[in-house]
């Protein structure tokens, strides 16, 4: 079996990073790596614990802090959907091998993201969830190297798709 580099899965939050990141490191023995949980464990608080106490701009410099330090050697990283909002962060990602771009429509995500009330965005609460999805999305295709569709199929095959692109 193709061994692989890293890989790291870029998107708006809800397109599905973390349950096929874990699938896909899973299918290439890769190393898995949830930013999301290294920025909880350095801040010794939760994701939503910070951004009620700190905001969200203090979320994306943990978040940058976390991406300019960890090891990425031979890992599938999952991101936050925050990410693409630092370059130097991307840089370090798209040096260590491909980013892939998942990416769902906005009706898919608000599908997801309302069966978890819970999860914070590191934008302004003020701003709609489609106007961050109109702000981001240039910055996805911008730093990917690989973009996959996320709406339809299982995680699983989402994954597998992933694993067939990246071994062609
Ligand atoms: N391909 C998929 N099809 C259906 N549901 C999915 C898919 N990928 C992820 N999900 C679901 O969407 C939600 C968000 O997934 P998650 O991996 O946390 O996304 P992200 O890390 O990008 O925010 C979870 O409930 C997950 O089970
Ligand atoms: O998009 C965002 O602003 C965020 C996405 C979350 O991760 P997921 O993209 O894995 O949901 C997490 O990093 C934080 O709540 C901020
Ligand atoms: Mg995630």
């Amino acid at each position: 079996m193709a061994s692989f580099g890293t890989i790291s899965l870029v998107g708006m939050p809800g397109a599905g990073k973390s349950t096929v990141g874990v699938l896909l490191a899973k299918l290439t023995r890769l190393r898995f790596v949830d930013t999301d949980l290294d920025i909880q464990v350095r801040a010794g608080a939760t994701l939503q614990e910070i951004l009620d106490q700190y905001g969200y701009r203090h979320l994306r410099q943990l978040e940058e802090q976390v991406l300019l330090t960890i090891p990425l050697d031979h890992a599938l990283i999952s991101t936050g959907g925050s990410v693409v909002y630092s370059a130097a962060s991307m840089q370090r990602l798209k040096a260590a091998g491909p980013v892939v771009y998942l990416r769902a429509s906005l009706s898919t995500l608000e599908q997801r993201i309302a069966g978890a009330p819970l999860r914070g965005i590191a934008s302004d609460t003020a701003q709609s969830f489609e106007s961050v999805y109109a702000e981001r999305t240039p910055l996805y295709e911008k730093y990917a190297d690989l973009t996959v569709g996320a709406d339809t199929g299982t995680a699983e095959t989402v994954a597998m798709g992933i694993l067939s692109e990246l071994s062609r």
